[in-house]
């Protein structure tokens, strides 16, 4: 059985708990995992993972490997997922950069605000309410931490974004709950696919629960 190679980038982060991930489960295809710090590593890859940490540290990291430009190359032709600080490096815009500014491969069709849930609330966990992932009625425990917020998802000029999860409303801590939001506010979207790519603005790899990791492997890898 022919294998597929799933690369983890892992110049900073949460990357070692997206290894455990992978390594639990048991896909179609054999997987190999391989942590990226090289263009050479990133050269072996059938798909990426960005994982969450400091997105402005990833993005200048991965410029000084020499990382970033076959990233961008990278993202044109295979699956990224990208998970919080992950996401932000995906998105085509972002509010609430660092001074001096912050890269981004901008491969999905969103606008994103870093840290955006505000210093209120530095991380909470919530249930989040799945459209597409396996037993999707059962719902899913999330970790956010310090997480991103998507304020808009652009019209696409190819491929239509799936929601794939959100907040439902009556569980979002109060404090992050303002008048204006509404069932179907993209603030509530926090896990989309854009053709093969993903983008999560929670942390997937920090539960026992794989259907996002299986999710990408089965609907963005593995997919013809
Ligand atoms: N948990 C995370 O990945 C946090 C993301 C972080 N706030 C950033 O801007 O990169």
């Amino acid at each position: 059985m022919e294998e597929v190679s799933i690369g983890i980038l892992a110049l900073q982060g949460a990357f070692a708990e997206h290894q455990s991930a992978l390594n639990r489960l048991n896909p179609s295809r054999k997987l190999n995992v391989i942590l990226v710090r090289t263009p050479d590593d990133l050269c072996q890859c059938d798909a990426l993972i960005i994982p969450g940490g400091e997105s402005t540290t990833i993005a200048l990291l991965a410029r000084l490997a020499g990382l970033f430009e076959p990233l961008k190359e990278f993202m044109k032709v295979k699956p990224i997922w990208g998970t919080c600080a992950g996401a932000i490096l995906l998105s085509q815009a972002v509010v609430g950069a660092k001074k001096g500014g912050q890269e981004l491969l901008g491969g999905i069709s969103t606008k994103i605000a870093r840290n955006g849930w505000g210093s209120q609330v530095e991380s909470f966990e919530v249930p989040l309410e799945l459209n597409g992932l396996e037993e999707s009625t059962r719902s899913f425990q999330a970790f956010f931490i310090r997480a991103p917020v998507v304020l808009e998802m652009f019209p696409p000029d190819e491929s239509p974004i799936t929601v794939v999860a959100r907040i439902p409303l009556d569980v979002l801590p109060p404090s992050l709950v303002d008048e204006n939001m509404h069932e179907d506010d993209p603030r509530t979207v926090v896990a989309l696919r854009q053709g093969r790519h993903l983008l999560t603005t929670f942390h997937p790899e920090l539960t026992e629960d794989d259907r996002f990791h299986r999710y990408f492997v089965e609907k963005c890898v593995l997919i013809q």
